[in-house]
């Protein structure tokens, strides 16, 4: 039997009325969409958080969505201390059979698809009200501000975790390319640029690498394919933060 009749060529081009239902359905939900866009414009100052959510998620095409720098989030001293914080953790938790861990304490397997070598910031607790409370005040109300929602409160952390790469066998030195499960992500340098060689985050929609120094925050939309660079000396060490409507959070 002829090999050929059995391959499916997902390159080909779409017959006439393939193209012509395609462009039907592309025009149905442009219509939807502003529809619903000119209601949600109408009630800006009466919008449910949900209502500011789908706004958000509507208002705009994704590829005009930039990342964006908040310079000096952190201080040097607040970094250094952080970090200092979060090694103590680590090198001092309690080995626990239900978590994956790698020789040094970092857990390993907390994001299915595309885990990285991490830390929760709840499970430290002489940080955690410390960091939330200061994250909110400095990232959240300009993330919230920015994506035009009523209050800083309707938003809030769906996750927030130490991340290290460590250009060591066995250890991750990257992130590949995926998209968050949450509304905003954002990340924060918590050592010096110097103290690691690669690094950065990548998007793929601009192909744009984006670097920043110890302190600043990089902010983007969650939907955004995009990944950690590969580092190839020393250790990048980052502060995570998954930001969605508040009761969406744990
Ligand atoms: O390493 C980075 O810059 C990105 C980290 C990231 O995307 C994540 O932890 O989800
Ligand atoms: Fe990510």
């Amino acid at each position: 039997m002829n090999k050929k009749e059995f391959e499916f060529d997902l390159f080909s081009e779409f017959t006439e009325e393939e193209e012509a239902l395609y462009a039907s359905i592309a025009n149905k939900f442009e219509t939807k969409r502003r529809e619903c866009l000119a209601k949600l414009q109408k009630r800006s100052l009466e919008r449910t958080p949900e209502q500011s959510r789908l706004f958000y998620k509507i208002s705009q095409d994704l590829t005009q969505r930039q990342p964006y720098i908040l310079p000096g989030i952190l201080n040097q001293e607040e970094c250094n201390m952080i970090l200092e914080k979060v090694l103590n953790h680590v090198s001092s938790s309690i080995p626990n059979e239900s978590v994956k861990r790698n020789v040094e304490g970092w857990t390993t397997s907390r994001h299915s698809a595309y885990p990285t070598t991490d830390i929760p910031c709840s499970s430290i607790p002489t940080l955690n009200t410390f960091i939330r409370d200061i994250l909110h005040t400095r990232v959240i109300k300009k993330i919230s501000f920015n994506a035009g929602f009523k209050s800083s409160n309707e938003l809030d952390f769906k996750d927030l975790f130490f991340v290290k790469y460590e250009a060591k066998e066995g250890e991750q030195s990257e992130l590949k390319l995926h998209s968050d499960g949450c509304l905003i992500s954002f990340n924060i340098l918590l050592n010096m640029r110097q103290e690691f060689e690669g690094g950065g985050t990548y998007f793929s929609f601009n192909k744009k690498l984006y670097e920043i120094e110890m302190g600043d925050c990089l902010v983007h939309d969650s939907r955004h394919l995009h990944a950690g660079r590969k580092i190839t000396k020393g250790r990048r060490f980052i502060l995570v933060g998954f930001v969605d409507l508040g009761y969406l959070t744990t």
